[in-house]
């Protein structure tokens, strides 16, 4: 894992090389998805459904209504504390302001009692500082990882949502939430045409070209589709080498700034140089477009070759984070080819790829 210096320091720690899941730590689900989408709608779902696993889930709650809700409590300083809640299917429950992490922190001295986190963000929240603060908490590192982002859309006013304008710079919330999302869930679809739908389907795949895209009424999906995703471990090395050949490179659509760019480059890369240029692209942000604009990565992902590595290293990021991994799965005779895929504002496809070659393969002129 690695990290911009400039946030609040904490300490650099090596890139894991561990092919696989992580083992004996429990998979946290971040839910996210704009206001009213039916977020906690899913979360009741899911821990009222059947299943053989005990649920921790953190409900980022406010209303009135759902019954879960009593767990939120007041304490006479003022300050909120959760209360967990056990359901009778061996789930457990608790509502929190803020972004959560304290109640997972507070939920890992139950452990045993639990096998799988959810978490709900606030529908403004940007899932992708949610995520990478997992990523840098070293404390909770070692007992949690990251499954998948979920992101829940409206169908009636997903649209709307999208299409809001917002203050110089800012990226809308909505549309970040889509380009940082590994599966998507069209909810309320009742309240919908066919073809309604099929214009905001179009317009996630236009932010997200590799994301998955299912559709629900009252948020009742199959759970597999949701838990156990491993989008950020190396167990899916194989999965994630097939899906990268078939995402298609998007066109800015209705928030036109975030997109999908995708390319692939034959050859070894020196590990050094690719480091420089996602720092440079991560965090310097040096990269502009044709029209000067700064690129900005939402989410990237990408199946990579080394030279002196006989495996598939994955790499990783989210936010300003990004890891590479060595996979499971050996080139073999297969040709080496690499495999990039950026979601982000901004991007050029024509000038990454230049800035690449030039500087990342190996055997190009300046290597
Ligand atoms: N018609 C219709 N209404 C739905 C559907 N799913 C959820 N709702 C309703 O939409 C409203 C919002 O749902 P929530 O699950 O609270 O949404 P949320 O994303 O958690 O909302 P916030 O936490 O406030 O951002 C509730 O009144 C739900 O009953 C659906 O498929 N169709
Ligand atoms: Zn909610």
């Amino acid at each position: 894992m690695m990290l911009d210096e400039d946030d609040d320091c904490p300490e650099l720690v090596p890139i894991d090389t561990q092919p696989g899941p992580p083992v004996g730590q429990i998979p946290v689900t971040i839910i996210t998805g704009y206001l009213g989408a039916g977020k906690t709608t899913l979360l009741n779902y899911i821990l009222t459904e059947q299943h053989n696993k005990r649920i921790a889930v953190i409900l980022n709650e406010f209303g009135e209504g759902s019954a879960l809700e009593k767990s939120l409590a007041v304490s006479q300083a003022g300050e909120l504390y959760e209360e967990w809640l056990e359901l009778r299917n061996g789930c457990l429950c608790c509502s929190v302001k803020d972004n959560g992490l304290k109640a997972i922190e507070n939920l890992m001295e139950k452990k045993g009692k639990f096998d799988y986190i959810l978490l709900e963000t606030t529908g403004l929240a940007d899932p992708g500082a949610v995520a990478s603060m997992f990523w840098v908490d070293a404390e909770l590192g070692s007992d949690i990882y990251l499954d998948g982002i979920v992101t829940v859309i409206d169908a009636k006013y997903g649209l709307q949502q999208l299409a809001e304008e917002k203050a110089d710079g800012l990226v809308n919330e909505a549309a970040r939430q889509i380009a940082v999302a590994d599966l998507t869930i069209i909810n309320k679809t009742d309240l919908v045409t066919e073809e309604e739908l099929k214009e905001v389907k179009d317009t996630v795949r236009s932010i997200n070209g590799l994301v998955k895209i299912i559709e629900t009424q009252r948020s009742r999906v199959d759970l597999s589709e949701v838990l156990d995703l491993h989008s950020f471990d190396s167990k899916d090395g194989a999965n994630l080498a097939e899906k990268l050949q078939l995402v298609k490179p998007t066109r800015a659509h209705l928030d036109k700034s975030i997109l999908t760019v995708t390319f692939e480059i034959a050859g070894d890369l020196s590990e050094d140089a690719l480091n420089a240029f996602i720092q440079d692209l991560l965090w310097e942000k040096i990269f502009c477009n044709k029209e000067g604009q700064p690129m900005s990565v939402i989410r990237l992902k990408g199946i990579v070759s080394f030279a002196d590595k006989g495996h598939q290293v994955m790499l990783q990021g989210v936010h300003e984070l990004y890891e590479l991994n060595e996979t499971q799965q050996l080139w073999e005779e297969n040709p080496r080819i690499n495999r990039l895929v950026f979601i982000g504002r901004n991007l050029d496809k024509d000038i990454l790829q230049e800035k690449f070659v030039s500087t990342v393969l190996l055997g190009s002129e300046k290597n």
